[in-house]
């Protein structure tokens, strides 16, 4: 991935940040490059993932994956970092296998997903770092239910990737169920280059070497500037922006293939940096829908955001039919990806214009290579803007109270956590 970071600059944006800035910025950048790249060496917790590239075996996965290459329909059941990297992937890319992620325990919303899958020959792609989250053993639970339901021996059809110990394993050792381990040291939302993230791909089609590739790529573009590593030109100016007052980041891609690597970004920079009162707000945007949407926000509301664009050169292009309404006939010239790139380009122009912070992340095209570029890019921006905040990058201490919470209202059972529940304020306005 490339970067342009010309329109945060404080000669063009308010909030911004000056090249002289960035310039002694970058002497933190360069101390923090030789603590990741020492967490590397040392395959600590958490910069493992930043080796992934070379950890992952595609030959590993697909032999896993084998006895349902065949499959017409793939069901993915995970959360947060074990759902939204494949989702990530899968989601921009073309293929022939029809994939649902069941990510949520929406009842209605898992039951109408379910009943729109032919089961006969799908596959169970169940994924669980902890193998002990609620969402995702409870959706496993009804999928097989379904799958039995059906007549279909969900055993032959499952493929499981989790932890060493925990129930899914137990699961998989039980039914002697093709399985995968998640990579050691490796957050969840960290795991997308790893079996976690491309199991669904291979069950897909899709180039695992090519996504490995363009990670190891970014990899080799780690240095000790800011102004030669795409990935810590992106990590130091959201940092620099946000303690500037850009407290929010809304990342736009000018791509509907791209639109699901903005929810898996949400993830990864909030899980990461929202730490000890400090971290950036991501928001998920998707060009060229939210100008009509939230654009009005983004230029003339409170000066308290960057705006990420991410581009890619689409391959398929399509013609604008000539019309002879004459309001129109501007149209008529054009394609479709004409409008879209003309379209960004103002909208880029127009946050410029008004002052407005704005980053342009670029992708050559979306494909395999480019995105095992952009996951990997963003992940080693994160860890670095991690380094910068002095925040704790790869734990997520507080997304475990409402968990327990969630135990004691199920379950009952000595959870203070549940009893806050019951002891809500209460400030009623009732029609
Ligand atoms: O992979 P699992 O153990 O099922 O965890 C799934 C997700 O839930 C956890 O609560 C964390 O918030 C995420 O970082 C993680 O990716």
């Amino acid at each position: 991935m490339n970067v342009d970071i010309g329109n945060a600059l404080a000669s063009v944006a308010s909030p911004g940040v000056s090249r002289a800035s960035l310039e002694r910025l970058d002497e933190q950048v360069a101390a923090a490059h030789e603590r990741i790249e020492r967490g590397m060496a040392n395959a600590d917790h958490g910069y493992e993932a930043l080796n992934l590239p070379e950890r992952t075996d595609p030959d590993e996965i697909r032999a896993a994956v084998e006895p349902v290459a065949d499959a017409d329909a793939l069901i993915t059941v995970g959360i947060g970092g074990s759902s939204l990297g494949a989702a990530t992937i899968v989601n921009a890319l073309e293929s022939d296998t029809e994939t649902v992620f069941l990510d949520n325990v929406d009842p209605e919303w898992v039951s109408r997903r379910l009943d729109g899958i032919a089961l006969e020959n799908a596959a169970i792609n169940v994924v669980s770092r902890s193998g002990t989250t609620a969402e995702t053993l409870a959706n496993f639970l009804v999928v097989r239910a379904a799958f039995e339901d059906a007549g279909v021996d969900w055993t032959e059809r499952t493929i499981v990737t989790t932890g060493e110990s925990g129930p899914l394993r137990n699961l998989a050792d039980r039914h002697d169920l093709p399985s995968l381990k998640v990579p050691d040291g490796v957050p969840g939302r960290f795991s997308a280059l790893s079996a976690v993230g491309m199991v669904a791909a291979a069950v897909c089609g899709h180039d695992l070497e090519a996504l490995l590739a363009g990670a190891a790529a970014e990899r080799e573009s780690l240095s000790g500037s800011l102004f030669e590593c795409p990935a810590y030109a992106y990590g130091a100016t959201t940092y620099a922006l946000d303690g500037r007052g850009a407290g929010i980041n809304a990342v736009m891609p000018y791509a509907e293939s791209l639109e699901t690597s903005a929810e898996w970004f949400a993830q990864l920079w909030a899980e990461s940096l929202g730490k000890d009162d400090l971290g950036q707000t991501p928001v998920r945007a998707l060009g060229v829908t939210d100008q009509h949407s939230q654009l009005q926000l983004y230029r003339a509301g409170p000066r308290d955001k960057l705006v990420t664009f991410v581009t890619a050169d689409a391959d398929a292009d399509r013609s604008i039919p000539a019309t002879d309404v004459e309001e129109l006939a501007y149209l008529g010239d054009a394609t479709l990806g004409d409008l879209l790139e003309a379209e960004f380009e103002a909208t880029e122009a127009s946050l410029a214009a008004a002052g407005r912070p704005n980053v342009r992340v670029e992708l050559e095209a979306v494909d395999e290579y480019e995105l095992g570029g952009f996951l990997y890019g963003m992940e080693a921006a994160c860890v670095l803007a991690g380094e910068l905040y002095g925040v704790n990058t790869f734990e997520q201490p507080a997304v475990e109270w409402a968990k327990k919470a969630t135990r004691g209202l199920l379950v009952g059972g000595e959870f203070e956590e549940a009893e806050a529940v019951a002891e809500k304020t209460e400030l009623r306005v009732e029609r």
